[in-house]
């Protein structure tokens, strides 16, 4: 079968002249399914008329080689329910002129710099990604840090053009943290600081760059590894990129109107909101996000592999739901009926029947997602005197996801009924849990200490989670009842009424 390229798609050359106007920080499934199609939905319409560069985030990228050999191209398939219709839809976007690893090729990415025609950054590399990271600044090679790349870009712009004004870029980080705009401004101040850059380009930086917080929606599931084939038969061709996703999307910016008209997504369609991002960033990210990593764990050493099939297990629907209902909904400042009515809306995304959205992608860096997504809902919680039971069964479901028996390069391995799978989280997350796991066979006062020395990790937490009445107790009768009787055992228990 043909691969998808410039060749076997000549339709995908239509937009071969359209100048590159967008740099983008990371070439994930995310971007390309959301933002990325985006633009290609505001070219397809003469709207925007501009393309992207999408610059690889870390040293061991796989995208950008794909990216080059099917010349930018690749196919988002948008499968599920919209306004209560069914939606199944395929369209190739030829919105990425390029990719660039930069750490191969970092003098084309100062080049790119040097573009006049660059109006725009988007980024998304993951919360992991859009992180504080103390290193050297060496103008011929690329830091390591996504901030740290942008602030060389950014500086080597301000260089190049002479600090003028109207070369300040419009910057739009799309990582799921609060603030995030303002967190990557802070954070590229910090390293101009740190590399000792002139004065002059910080204030070039402050008065001449913008940083917009944002809040990005769409359950992107990426490559559909499991029933590809069907897709290559359907496509015609085969298609290393292909994205999966969901039809339903929202972007809220906190941006002006001027910004706007300068990118029309609004015009062309698209579901995107200019304003105030904070209500929609609490909604979404403690009920959706909340939901998926409160879930990943428990259902997964249920038995189950995907959302879909959480969501039919009646047993484990019935955790979600008194999760999100009981323990997350109450806790969000905004009026019953818009909480509700999100939570039924999730709930039908998660029932999606064609997405697979696998447990094992939602448990990607899943320390840092249960810090960001679950534990505000859980400090609310014990705030009012309450220990959430779902949200705490999910955090002693976490601990036992990461006993990893051994490693395996970058990650380490679990075992689910004897069989191995991936635990991927930074290398101080997996060194830590492999230690605290290795001294400990289930005895009673083992389990206590590990979880002690997990609560008590403030590096995870940003806090120290002993000092939570009760909460050492709770979360380490929940593991032994998992260790002991099995995960749906002590599911079982909890639903009853009769677990901690
Ligand atoms: N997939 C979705 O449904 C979805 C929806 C909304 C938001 N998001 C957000 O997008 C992020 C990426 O999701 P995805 O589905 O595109 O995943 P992905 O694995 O396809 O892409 C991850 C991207 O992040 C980069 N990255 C990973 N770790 C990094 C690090 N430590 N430093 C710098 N870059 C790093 C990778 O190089 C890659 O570009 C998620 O963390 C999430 O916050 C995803
Ligand atoms: O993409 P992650 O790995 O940060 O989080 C997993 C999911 O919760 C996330 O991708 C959601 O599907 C998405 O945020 C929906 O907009």
């Amino acid at each position: 079968m043909q691969t998808l390229n410039k060749q076997t798609y000549p339709a995908g050359r239509r937009f071969d002249h359209l100048p590159e106007k967008i740099v983008q920080f990371g070439e994930g499934n995310f971007l390309r399914g959301f933002l990325d199609w985006m633009i290609q939905r505001m070219n397809e319409q003469e709207l925007f008329l501009g393309r992207v560069v999408a610059i690889q985030p870390t040293p061991h990228g796989k995208v950008v080689p794909k990216l080059l050999a099917q010349d930018g191209l690749y196919t988002v398939a948008l499968r599920g329910f919209a306004n209560g219709e069914q939606v199944d839809r395929t369209e190739v976007v030829a919105a990425i002129s390029r990719g660039i690893n930069p750490y191969a090729d970092w003098l084309e990415v100062l080049r790119l710099a040097e573009n006049r025609q660059i109006e725009f950054v988007f980024s998304n590399t993951t919360e992991a990604g859009l992180s504080y990271f103390q290193e050297e600044y060496a103008a011929n090679r690329a830091p390591l840090s996504f901030p740290g790349k942008l602030t060389a870009f950014l500086f080597h712009r301000f260089q190049a053009t002479a600090g003028d004004p109207t070369a300040g870029l419009k910057i739009f980080p799309c990582e799921l943290l609060e603030n995030n705009g303002d967190l990557l401004k802070a954070i590229v101040m910090q390293l101009a600081k740190d590399w000792r850059l002139p004065d002059a380009f910080t204030e070039w930086l402050q008065s001449h760059n913008r940083f917009f917080n944002t809040l990005v929606d769409r359950i992107v599931i990426g490559y559909p590894k499991e029933n590809s084939e069907e897709y290559e038969q359907r496509l015609g061709y085969r298609d290393e990129l292909l994205t999966v996703g969901e039809p339903y999307h929202f972007f809220a910016i906190e941006g002006d109107e001027t910004t706007a008209a300068a990118l029309p997504f609004r015009q062309a369609g698209l579901n995107v909101f200019w304003g105030d991002v904070k209500p929609f960033r609490e909604l979404k990210v403690r009920i959706l996000n909340g939901a998926h990593t409160m879930m990943f764990a428990v259902a997964y050493l249920s038995g189950v592999d995907t959302v879909l099939q959480a969501m039919e297990d009646q047993q484990l629907r019935r955790f979600i739901q008194r999760g999100m209902e009981q323990e997350i909904l109450p806790y969000i400042a905004l009026e019953q009926a818009v909480k509700t009515n999100f939570a039924r809306s999730v709930e039908e995304r998660f029932l999606n029947p064609f997405n697979r959205h696998q447990l094992l992608d939602l448990a990607l860096n899943a320390v840092t997602k249960y810090k960001l997504r679950v534990l505000p809902s859980l400090l609310d919680a014990v705030k009012t005197g309450t220990l959430p039971a779902v949200l705490c069964f999910s955090l002693a479901g976490l601990m036992l996801f990461y006993r990893g028996i051994q490693r395996d390069g970058q990650q380490l391995v679990g075992m689910r009924e004897q069989q191995p799978y991936s635990i991927r989280d930074q290398e101080e997350v997996l060194q830590f849990f492999q230690n605290v796991w290795s001294a400990c066979q289930g005895e009673k006062e083992q389990v206590q200490q590990l979880v002690r020395a997990v609560l008590g990790n403030e590096s995870f937490w940003g806090e120290n989670l002993l000092q939570i009445a009760g909460l050492e107790e709770k979360v380490g009768q929940y593991l032994r009842q998992m260790l002991h009787d099995g995960m749906r055992a002590a599911l079982t228990r909890l639903l009853e009424g009769d677990g901690a």
